[in-house]
């Protein structure tokens, strides 16, 4: 139980703006340990602005944000160090001296054990991509924040790399945070569906049904169909864009505990 409470997601009344203008809003969300949950929504309208506060990169907040302590991201760009090898990339950031065994299992784990000695410039987009995610398992995350992890994969490497993220999902029950333009791809890999418009979640939808999925499932296209709409894409959508008024109430980032034999250390952090 108190293990489950540490690795909740909770968020309240946040509020990031920038140069007086907010962005985010006044948001509340809450995830539930081991929920696989999309976040969608029109470009600019704040959905990495969200991630990037989740995963304790950004702290100009105000508003309380309680992620777990171990928690990953994996971005559109894989942003391996071209100068380090595939494994020691994936071991990046860790502390103290891990092994090199540790990226070993991360990279066999998203099928690339065998690239593990090369040079990032000799891998392909999907291989890079795959890097990435290894380099955010290690990390054994309560908490996978994805920034459009497939957005730049050409149209096969996505459906595999999707797969990919399915797979590990499943195997591994952590919390997954996944931000896509692609309605399709969140139908297909997520719980829970998330429109964020005007800084806040604006439309929240669970996607109940059975794995794996297909496009051509029925419930899918009903589901397809509303959220297009909560996009502004479909017939009877509102669509509009980010903005609205700021929000005050009280300021404080706070990061759930963990086993201390967490490799990152908590924080708590209050803003004027
Ligand atoms: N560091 C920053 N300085 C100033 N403005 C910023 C900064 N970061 C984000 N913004 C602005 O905040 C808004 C939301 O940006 P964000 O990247 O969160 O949107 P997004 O929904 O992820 O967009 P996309 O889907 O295109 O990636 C945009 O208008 C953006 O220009």
């Amino acid at each position: 139980m108190a293990t489950d409470l540490h690795r909740t997601v909770t968020v309240r009344g946040l509020t990031r703006s920038f140069d007086g203008r907010p962005v985010v809003d006044g948001l509340d969300l809450t995830l539930e340990p081991g929920q696989f949950t999309a976040l969608l929504g029109h470009s600019g309208c704040g959905k990495s602005t969200l991630l990037r506060v989740l995963a304790g990169l950004d702290r100009e907040i105000s508003g309380t944000v309680l992620v777990p302590r171990r928690r990953a991201v994996a971005f559109q760009a894989p942003r391996l160090m071209p100068w380090k090898r595939v494994w020691r990339n994936v071991l990046l950031g860790l502390p103290g001296r891990p092994d090199r065994a540790v990226a070993d299992r991360a990279l066999e784990e998203v099928g690339l054990g065998h690239r593990a000695h090369v040079w990032p410039k000799t891998l392909s987009g999907g291989e890079a991509q795959r890097a990435s995610l290894a380099r955010a398992l290690v990390r054994d995350p309560d908490l996978l924040l994805l920034d459009e992890p497939f957005g730049a994969l050409d149209a096969l490497t996505r459906i595999k790399a999707q797969r990919l993220v399915a797979e590990l999902w499943r195997r591994r029950g952590c919390t997954v945070l996944l931000v896509t333009h692609d309605v399709d791809e969140a139908l297909l890999l997520a719980d829970r569906a998330l429109v964020m418009r005007d800084g806040v979640i604006a439309y929240d939808t669970p996607v109940a049904l059975d794995r794996p999925r297909s496009p051509a499932d029925p419930g899918l296209a009903a589901l397809r169909t509303r959220l297009l709409a909560e996009l502004g894409v479909g017939e009877g959508g509102s669509g509009t864009g980010e903005g609205g008024s700021g929000a005050g109430g009280p300021e404080a980032i706070a990061v759930a505990g963990a086993p201390k034999s967490s490799p990152i250390p908590p924080v708590l952090t209050s803003h004027p």
